[in-house]
This record gives C-alpha cells, structure tokens and sequence, in this order.
C-alpha cells in the first residue's frame, strides 16, 4: 500500500529492510508547529497595514493542517478498497468535486445566483472528458480506476481549475459590473455582447490561465514539482518522473483553459440579456455574508483577539474615523445621519412615493415640421428598477414581493418625434431621465409598452444591435477605455460592417436596411466637428485617458453625430463644457438634426440651454 501511495504521491519514504518505510525527512508536530512561525510573523505586518488579513491566514494555516493529516489517514483505506470498489473512488472524487466547485465559487468578488452549480458543470465536463483521455488512453491502469492514479491527478486538475476559474470569473465578473459604462458604450454603438466584451473576456481567459501557462514555463528549469521530486526520492529513474510530470502538466494546462472558457461562457450568457442588454443586478457584491460557516466562525474569533489587542481602538475591531469637526463618520452638522438598511421598506417606498418623480419631454423645435414624419414614438411606456440593491439585507430575496422590490420610475409614457425635431428631458436627478434614454436605445429593458422607429416597431428589427445603430445613447460619463478615439471609429465601423454583411442576405430588411457612414466619413466628419468645437483633430489620435473631461465628452457626441444614427440621445452631454463651447455643440446638434432628417431627445438640468435650444 505504501508503496503505491509513494509512487503515485510522491511521498518522502524509503522501504527499509523489513518492508517498512522510513520518511526520508522525519517531520515531527514540533517542526510543523516551528514551521509556522514565518507565516504568524506576516500576521503582524497585515496589523500593521491593516490588511485585514490575518483571519485569512490564520484560517488557512489551520485548515491546510486539519486537512492534510486528515488526508493522511483517510487515503490508506481508499487506495486500498477503491482497487476493487468503483463506488469508493467515485464516492471520493464526488466529494473531491463539490468542495472543488464551492472553493472556486467563494473567491470572486462578484457572485450570481447558480454560479455554484455552472462552476461544478464545467468541472465535472471537463475534468471527466480529461480523466477519460488520460486514464483509458494514454496511462491505461489496471483497473482503469485505479484510486492510486485517479485520485491524486484528478486532485491536481481540480486543484487548478480552481484557481483558473475563480481569477478569470473574478475579473469577468468585476469587469462587467465595474466597467458597465465601457460596455454600454460600444453596445450603444451598435456592438453584440460578444463585441461589446471581447476584451474582457480576453483578458479573463489570460488571467485565468496565465498561473498555469507561468509554471509551465518554468518548470524544470527553476521549479520541480513535488509529484516529481517525491517519485525520484521513491525510486523512479529522474527521467521516467519528468516524462510522467510532462503529461501531468499537458493534462492540468487543457483542464484549465476547458474550465475557464465554459465558466466565462455562462457568466456571459447571465450577465447580458436575451437583447444583448447587460443585466445590471444579475450580480451580487460578495460581503461576509456570502462566507461558510467555517470562515465566519474563524474571523469572529481572529475579529474578537485583533479587537482585544487594539485596546483603545474601536470596539468592533474597525477604528472609528472622526470628521473635521470633531462627529463621527455618519453624522452631519449634529445629527446622527442613518442608511436606508435601518429603514423599514414600508417606509422607504413611502419615502419613494413622496419623492416628485416627474420626467418632463417637451418639445422644441416641433412648430418648424410640422408635417414632417414619425421618427421616433414611445407608446406607452413603463419603467421601474429594483430597488433591492440599494437595500442591504434584502439582496436577492425571494420572500419580498416584487411590487415591494421595484421602483415605477415612469408608467404610461408616450412620446411622438418627428424627423428633424429635438426634445429635452427635464426633471429632478433620480427621476429616470437616463433610465429613459438607455431604455430607448435598449440598453436597459421596458416593463410595458411599445417603440418604433419610422414606423416600425423595434420587435420587428432582426436584433437589438441593429435598433442601436440607429439609435445613438450617448453616455454621460467620462469614457475610460484603452486605445484612441481613432480605434474606437474603427471598431465602430466593423460592427456596422458585420452587421451589414448578415442583412444583406435578408432580403426581407434590404429596403429598409441602415446604411452606416465608412470609416473615412466617420473619421472626417467627427475630425470637423472638433475643430468647429475649439478642438484640434489630433484629438482623434490621443489617448482617451489623455482627453480632458470636456474634451471626451466632445469627441464622443462627434462620434456619435458622424456615426449618422437616426436617433440621438444625449445624457448631459455638454455638462462639462464652458458657455461658449456648450452653445457651439447645440448649434450643431441643430444643424445636423435638422439637415440629415434626424430626432433627438436631450438631457440637461440647465434651463438656459432648453431655452436656447428652443430658439432657432
Ligand atoms: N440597474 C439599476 N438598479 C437599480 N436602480 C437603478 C438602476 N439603474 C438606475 N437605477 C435607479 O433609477 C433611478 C433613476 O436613475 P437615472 O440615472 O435615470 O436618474 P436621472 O434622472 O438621470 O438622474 P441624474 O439627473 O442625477 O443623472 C435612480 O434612483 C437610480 O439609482
């Protein structure tokens, strides 16, 4: 039996004369405790920088030796009864599984709701077509299950899909809910999810398989794995153990890109809806809350010892901040300040109601078209957003009515443009003027009620990315993303053209099929806007983290104007800019709505500005 564990496991013993094995490095509980040392020192340093840390640590310490000596005993009697029972070995591997799927599930920062049951799909997919490979074609042991070969390498490729999956859906999942304005904006010019993510998900499928395609680089050369080591101290040939370790490595590497790929497939397919809309509350932020009982058990404890060493700090184990004039944080001028989670939800839809939610869409220009055509119409329109998010607590609970978790923002709105008209929308901030505009350009989704654009309704469009290209929500935050306005019109220009390429093969669509500007037009009109705006055109060619705050903004409304949508939505979009600047860009916004027989709804919270855009 030892023999095999030693074999397989590598484990430090050499058989003596009488058959027993003899560890080659005796390690006694007084070295184990000794060689904790090191690491209890580092829970000094994560007090100092406040780190946080140290239940982390001191969790981890104790669970890697439970869970070891554990190991230790347990896998005598399974190497020995899985030789001829399949269910012990299928049993362990199960068990081995769930706690692989649960580990891999608790480290992102971002979790939703089924990621337990995606992340243990994937593995068990993948880990089971890999096993097969590896044990019925290339090691072939006799039984095919043998537990001495099974379970140590399924351990190992489990062991590191767990840190693939958990790196790569960490940064997916973050980046869907942190960078949403990024991915709002290329779906808002007309990209797929899968355009509107791909670098993303690029960046997701390298960061979870970096770790590994890393060892793979360095091994042999600086690293040799243990498996290896404890085969040559056990008495393999060094060069039988490394060709065994090259198949190991070839295995671990093929699980992780396979378990990665079908987990980030999922978390796409969670995070954007069946409109290519970016589902916004599908993920929950992870707080102590979504920690095992285990985890939370341990930081109480670390909680109550890092609270007792502080002494004079706060009694929670958090230090109280104090503001400038001598309140805690929470209170202002006196009065203690509370946060909506100490509010009952009665009251805080009471509060809701109380608020004046009023959007106004008034017309501007309507006199001088009168007997222009529809452009644009919202028939009765409804929308309301949860409200849970904003609720500590009453996240993702099902026990709350949907009536109680949801906020009507507008209901039964109706709005007929015309081509060359332009409207504004007005209203107190978190009204649901943004949530208006997004909802026309179907970035966010309608609770009732219908839109069409020149007359034909937008469920009768072939997809939603073909509604956004002709309808422009232009975003009102700073755009952050990598590259140059320059790539951007090209990017731009590329989902346009694939869009194109797949219509023109429906004949149905042709006569009404939307004809975007080419790169050169594109590139040439926004270049004219600039310089009519106070801008140079090598703007077109800066960094878009270079650009000031009004300089995006104004490089991204000539953008969307060169880009020739037949609706513009602009968000603010001139909130950063001086006076005189701001009454250029309207006067183009004008010139443009009026010559290319376009509609657009504008946001501002300055009456000026309506009132100028009213006057031709
Ligand atoms: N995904 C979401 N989930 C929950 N609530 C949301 C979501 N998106 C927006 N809201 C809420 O909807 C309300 C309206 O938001 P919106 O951005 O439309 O306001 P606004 O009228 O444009 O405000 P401002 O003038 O300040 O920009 C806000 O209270 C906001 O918190």
């Amino acid at each position: 039996m030892m023999e095999a564990l030693s074999d397989a496991f590598g484990f430090l013993s050499v058989p003596e004369a009488n058959g027993h094995h003899q560890p080659v490095v005796p390690v006694s509980m007084i070295h184990l405790f000794l060689s904790m040392i090191p690491l209890f020192c580092y829970c000094g340093v994560s007090y100092a920088l406040d780190l946080h840390l140290i239940g982390d640590i001191c969790i981890s310490s104790i669970r890697t030796f439970v869970q070891m000596i554990a190991v230790g005993y347990v896998l005598v009697p399974i190497f020995g009864w899985g030789k001829t029972h399949f269910s012990v070995v299928l049993l362990y591997l199960t068990l081995m599984i769930l706690l692989a799927a649960y580990e891999a599930s608790s480290r992102p920062k971002f979790w939703f709701v089924g990621q337990f049951w995606a992340i243990l799909g994937a593995m068990v997919v993948n880990v089971s077509v890999l096993a097969s490979f590896a044990f019925g074609i290339i090691i072939q042991p006799r039984p095919v299950y043998d537990p001495q070969y099974v379970i140590p390498i399924s351990g190992m490729l489990l062991g590191n899909c767990i840190t693939s999956i958990s790196l790569a859906l960490n940064s997916l999942s973050a980046n869907l809910v942190e960078k949403a304005p990024e991915i709002e904006l290329y779906l808002s010019f007309g990209a797929t999810k899968h355009e509107a993510t791909m670098r993303l998900l690029r960046d997701a499928i390298r960061t979870g398989i970096m770790p590994t395609l890393n060892s793979m680089a360095v091994i042999g050369l600086i690293s040799i794995p243990g498996m290896m080591t404890g085969q040559v101290l056990g008495g393999t040939p060094p060069e039988e153990a490394a060709k065994y370790q090259i198949l190991i490595m070839y295995l671990i590497a093929a699980c992780c890109f396979g378990t990665v790929l079908t987990v980030l497939y999922v978390c796409l397919r969670v995070g954007f809806d069946a409109n290519h809309a970016l589902s916004k509350n599908i993920f929950g932020r992870k707080d102590d809350g979504q920690k095992g009982w285990l985890s939370k058990a341990f930081l109480c404890i670390t909680a109550a010892l890092s609270c007792a060493c502080r002494g004079s700090k706060s009694k929670n184990g958090y230090e109280e901040i104090a503001t400038k004039d001598g309140s805690k944080d929470g209170e202002t001028n006196g009065a203690r300040g509370y946060s909506d989670e100490e509010k009952s939800p009665d009251q805080l839809i009471a509060d809701y109601k109380a608020r004046q939610n009023t959007i106004f869409v008034r017309l501007l220009n309507g006199n001088s078209h009168e007997h222009g055509s529809t452009c644009l119409e919202l028939k009765h329109i409804a929308r309301s957003v949860p409200i849970t998010t904003t609720i500590k607590g009453f996240h993702q609970s099902r026990s709350v009515s949907d009536q109680l978790t949801r906020r009507i923002l507008f209901d039964n709105m109706c709005v007929t443009l015309k081509h060359g008209e332009i409207a504004t929308v007005m209203g107190p901030s978190g009204a649901g003027k943004s949530q208006l505009l997004q909802l026309v350009a179907g970035l966010v989704p309608h609770d009732a009620g219908q839109l069409t654009l020149n007359g034909k309704c937008r469920s009768h469009f072939e997809d939603m990315p073909h509604w956004r290209q002709q309808v422009r929500y232009v975003t009102q935050y700073k755009i952050g993303i990598p590259g140059t306005p320059r790539m951007f019109i090209r990017e731009v220009v590329g989902f346009t053209v694939n869009a194109r390429s797949s219509k023109i093969l429906d004949l149905k669509n042709q006569a009404q099929e939307y004809v975007s500007p080419g790169y050169e037009e594109m590139a040439t009109t926004t270049a004219e806007l600039l310089l009519e705006w106070g801008m140079e055109p090598d703007s077109l060619d800066k960094e878009w983290t270079q650009l000031s705050g009004g300089e995006a903004q104004r490089v991204i409304v000539a953008l969307s104007i060169a880009s020739r949508p037949q609706v513009l939505l602009l968000d603010e979009s001139t909130s950063a800019l001086d006076h005189h600047t701001k009454v250029l860009v309207e006067k183009s916004v004008r010139k443009y709505v009026s010559e290319q027989k376009m509609t657009a709804l504008w946001i501002t919270h300055d009456k000026d500005q309506a009132t100028r855009m009213g006057l031709e």
